[in-house]
């Protein structure tokens, strides 16, 4: 049997960072949502008992320190399981962006093996052991929309947000989220209303929604790449709702809603940024089931 599972981008619409913690991690409050831009695993049982990784994109390792190798790597070494498997990832959601494409190309592994190799566990397990591979693996084994806390792996599903077009742009940078991390001074952090956040998507509320869009990390990451905030700057010029960077960057999304503006935002953003991209939000979080 050959399984084909879709791997959704993420964006965090709020992202506050509380403080650092002893183990080194950054305590989190963000709401994040999945969107219609993503990734296919295709999963197909192998005769030895190996794990192969086939992808043609440069950016992305084929070895171990793929998220997905650790993904199936974990289940095998968890549940002491024999077969192999070769993992084939065909990549659109950009590399090292902010976007957690390799998080979420851990996240469907999970749940595609849980299928392929008969495990039964339930979401809430896989999402368990997702926490190991990475901090935003836990959310994309949900998807939908939810309130993430600890380090990111503590998940509560939330409604999503009314429906709108979301326009992306990535500069070509690819980003070190613990870099981001380190220059992160929390001591003066301008901390953005998060839990007015989840209040106006519980409430519908498109325009309050945009209004309370807030991102700790976007000023470390344009402070290193000032091309974040010219590509910020333009997006607003050209209309769109709201603006923010996505996780720690680089790259930046729009929230639009009236469909003559997209195409506006969108022919100018090309004018100067390669990778440009318009999709819907993804909605809510058994759509991945
Ligand atoms: C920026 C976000 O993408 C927002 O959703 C996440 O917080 C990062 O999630 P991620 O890429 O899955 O992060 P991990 O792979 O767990 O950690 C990468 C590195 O980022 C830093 N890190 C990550 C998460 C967190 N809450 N605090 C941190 O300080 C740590 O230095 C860690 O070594
Ligand atoms: N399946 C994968 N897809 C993409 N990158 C991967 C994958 N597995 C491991 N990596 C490595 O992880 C690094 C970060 O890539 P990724 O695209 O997940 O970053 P990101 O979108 O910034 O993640 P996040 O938003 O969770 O911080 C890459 O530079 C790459 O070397």
């Amino acid at each position: 049997m050959r399984l084909l599972v879709k791997a959704p981008a993420k964006i965090n619409l709020s992202l506050d960072v509380l403080h650092k913690r002893p183990d080194g991690y950054h305590e989190v409050k963000m709401v994040m949502t999945t969107i219609d831009l993503a990734d296919w695993i295709e999963l197909m049982p192998l005769p030895s008992d190996t794990i192969k990784i086939v992808s043609h994109n440069r950016f992305v390792p084929d070895d171990h320190r793929n998220l997905a190798y650790q993904a199936a790597n974990l289940l095998k070494e968890t549940f002491g399981i024999r077969e192999g498997v070769a993992i084939s990832i065909t990549k659109t959601i950009p590399v090292a962006a902010g976007l957690a494409g390799g998080s979420s190309d851990a996240a469907a592994t999970l749940r595609g093996l849980n299928k392929l190799w008969k495990l039964g566990l339930t979401l809430d397990e896989l999402a368990a052991l997702g926490a190991k591979i990475g901090s935003d693996v836990s959310f994309c084994v949900y998807g939908g929309t939810a309130l993430a806390t600890g380090r990111g792996e503590k998940i509560e599903s939330i409604p999503s947000p009314p429906p709108c077009w979301v326009i992306l742009a990535k500069p070509t940078i690819g980003v070190s989220t613990a870099e981001v991390y380190r220059n992160l001074n929390v001591n003066a952090i301008r901390h953005p209303d998060v839990d007015g956040m989840v209040q106006a998507i519980h409430n519908q509320d498109y325009e309050r929604i945009c209004s309370l869009v807030g991102n700790v990390l976007e000023e470390v990451t344009m402070k290193m790449y000032p091309e974040v905030a010219h590509i910020k700057e333009q997006m607003k010029r050209f209309g769109a709702d709201a603006v923010l960077m996505s996780g720690s960057g680089p790259t930046v999304f729009g929230l639009v809603q009236h469909d003559s503006r997209l195409h506006r935002i969108y022919n100018g953003l090309r004018g100067f940024c390669d990778q440009v991209f318009a999709v819907r939000l993804l909605g809510e979080r058994n759509l991945l089931d």
